[in-house]
């Protein structure tokens, strides 16, 4: 029996109008860099965990190079009340004691790591698990937070200073997608590691790399100028309205902000805070004309 096509006209024009959208883009993204940040409320769901995972290996084969940078918040949190350690934030930061950066380091790379590379390796052997302290790649300071004037201690809690990308380019010309937990080592004590904040990871890598696009998902539509106004959606926004913006901004957006501001001041063309919640952000971003999200632009763009 021939079988039947059962696809109307209109629907026929629709999948193709789609598919030929992305042929710019296609072009334009041939060979790029793009790192994506994916942070611990995106990765909630494992059907969005799955999804992302098919993003990863859809840019793979459509010529581009990703390289996938993670956090893990909620799953720290988890980790750390499984052994009975307090979650302490101060002025955003996780402090992170002698005994917690053991319990952060094993949530990420055991728990988080493991599945992200586990989800993209359903679709073949591509994946490559990295760690920040691994290779040279990630050198941080620890760093304190100033509350009403006085500077905090962080305990463990650093900024990358130094980024060695020898390991990651090995493993982008293998053929393979890098996942890169956002670990660091202390370059005044290299036997000891540091916790850094996921997007800042995500944006020092993007750098080293001269990478084409950082994508920062999170569990919001965007950027914000009002916030909570949800008619403040920020589709394009220049680094100098950004820099005016981002004294006004709350704890979780800022190191979002000032991550894409980092990026696109030092080469990275363009960078997008985008929606981790809808399945399959990252090719809308990516592959259409209007994209998703809040993109941050260099002023002379
Ligand atoms: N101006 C703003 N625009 C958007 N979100 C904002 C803004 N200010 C604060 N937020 C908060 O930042 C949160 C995202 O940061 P965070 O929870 O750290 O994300 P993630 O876990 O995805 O890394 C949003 O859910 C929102 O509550
Ligand atoms: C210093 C600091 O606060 N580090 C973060 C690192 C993980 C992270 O950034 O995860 P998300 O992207 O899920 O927020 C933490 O301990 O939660």
């Amino acid at each position: 029996m021939p079988t039947t096509i059962e696809l109307s006209l209109e629907e026929a024009h629709a999948k193709a109008s789609v598919l030929i959208e992305a042929l710019p883009w296609l072009k334009r993204y041939r060979g790029a860099i793009v790192v994506i940040k994916f942070g611990g409320n995106a990765m909630i769901s494992p059907e969005l965990a799955a999804a992302f995972a098919e993003d990863m290996v859809f840019l793979h084969h459509a010529g581009l190079r990703p390289v996938v940078v993670h956090g893990g918040g909620p799953q720290i949190s988890a980790g750390l009340a499984e052994k009975g350690i307090a979650s302490e934030f101060r002025g955003g930061y996780r402090y992170t004691s002698d005994e917690a950066i053991g319990v952060v380091r094993d949530v990420l790379r055991n728990r988080v790591n493991r599945s992200l590379v586990n989800d993209i390796n359903q679709h073949g052997n591509i994946a490559r698990s990295l760690s920040g302290e691994q290779a040279n790649l990630f050198g941080g300071r620890t760093r304190g937070v100033m509350i009403d004037g006085e500077l905090q201690d962080l305990g463990r809690v650093g900024d990358i200073l130094e980024v060695d990308p020898s390991a990651v380019l090995d493993a982008l010309d293998a053929g393979r997608i890098p996942v890169i937990t956002s670990i660091a080592y202390d370059l005044d004590d290299p036997e000891r590691l540091l916790n850094v904040n996921a997007d800042s990871a995500a944006a020092a890598i993007a750098i080293a790399l001269n990478a084409d696009k950082l994508l920062v998902l999170t569990d919001v539509a965007g950027l914000y100028s009002d916030w909570p106004n949800r008619d403040s959606l920020v589709s394009v926004i220049s680094t100098a309205e950004l820099r005016e913006l981002l004294p006004e901004l709350e704890s979780g957006m800022i190191p979002k902000m000032n991550a894409c501001l980092d990026a696109v001041d030092n080469g990275v063309r363009n960078a997008a805070i985008i929606d981790g919640r809808i399945e399959h952000s990252i090719l809308l971003e990516v592959f259409t004309q209007s994209g998703i999200g809040t993109q941050v632009v260099s002023e002379t763009e």
